[in-house]
């Protein structure tokens, strides 16, 4: 199967970034179907090319009619209504549907226990850069999901950037990785344009600075074969000013600081998949 009809069930940041990424490839030719609660967020991607995009507030039934109709539904909504949207969609799955999560926390086997074990789940963790097709985007193939469906699954996410194939095991540690690295990175970049603001530039400037010091650096990083080590090392004047401020930021022990981050969310991760 190339092009199966996709729906998007929750179509917000993470499933919207994901849309943005499929128009017009080829993996979403025979057309994708989103649904979200409001209308007012159905509006604006009705406007994108090849999307039907249905407000569950003017049609209650939207979910189940997306449903019925797709060869690959993604689960987009909140880790919490899950379960709650997985049973509103199991009557009326065609055999044969792909069913792919996006889910934090929630494991295969809470899908599986709600759609059968013959249906095909597949647990996906993308990141949000997905808008600019630059996502990294783990799957795991769950207990029916065959390597032809799991080429398909790829090929989708392949449309939002890189896919990295891991074992469910896996997922959960590289959501707090990848699925949640954007805002670690957007947290620095708000926090170094606060230390720009402190020494006297402007709020515009501070961010023209660092924000284009980011986007610099990672398009560098993109364009080299060094590694990131390297490229730090080529800034870093021996007994030069770079010097002092990396040993300020090693003395903050950034090691154990993004050990500690990522085995909060781990944790959450733990409880979102305990309370599904
Ligand atoms: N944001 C991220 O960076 C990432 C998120 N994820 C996962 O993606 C999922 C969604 O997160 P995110 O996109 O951030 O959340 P959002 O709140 O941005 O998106 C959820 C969307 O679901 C819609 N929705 C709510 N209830 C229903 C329903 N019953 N049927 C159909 N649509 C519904 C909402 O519509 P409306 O606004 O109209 O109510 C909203 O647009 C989560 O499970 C999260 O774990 C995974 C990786 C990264
Ligand atoms: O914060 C969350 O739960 C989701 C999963 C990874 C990124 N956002």
């Amino acid at each position: 199967m190339t092009s199966p009809r996709i729906a998007i069930l929750g179509a917000g940041s993470m499933g919207g970034a994901i849309l943005r990424g499929l128009v017009g490839s080829e993996v979403a030719a025979a057309g994708i179907t989103v649904t979200n609660r409001t209308a007012e967020k159905a509006r604006d991607l009705a406007e994108l090319d090849g999307v039907t995009s249905i407000a569950l507030e003017s049609q209650p039934t939207g979910n189940a009619d997306a449903a019925a109709t797709a060869d690959l539904v993604l689960i987009g909504v909140k880790p919490a209504t899950v379960p709650d949207l997985l049973r509103e969609i199991a009557p009326h799955l065609k055999h044969g549907t792909i069913v792919v999560s996006l889910a934090a926390g929630v494991t295969v086997a809470t899908f599986e226990s709600i759609l059968g074990a013959d249906v095909s789940v597949v647990r996906s963790m993308p990141n949000t850069p997905a808008f600019v097709g630059k996502a990294v985007t783990g799957i795991a193939a769950g207990t029916a999901a065959s390597s032809e469906q799991m080429s398909l699954v790829r090929a989708l996410f392949e449309t939002c950037g890189e896919v990295l194939e891991v074992p469910e095991t896996k997922i959960d540690a590289l959501s707090t990785i990848s699925g949640s690295g954007p805002a670690y990175v957007f947290l620095l970049i708000e926090e170094l344009t606060k230390a720009a603001v402190a020494k006297g530039f402007t709020i515009d400037e501070a961010r023209r600075m660092v924000e284009q010091t980011f986007i610099g650096a990672t398009a560098l990083l993109d364009a080299s074969d060094d590694d990131p080590a390297e490229l730090r090392r080529r800034v870093t004047s021996p007994n030069g000013t770079t010097e002092r401020a990396v040993a300020v930021l090693q003395d903050a022990n950034l090691d154990q600081v993004f050990a500690r981050a990522t085995d909060a969310a781990l944790a959450r991760a733990r409880e979102l998949a305990a309370s599904s």
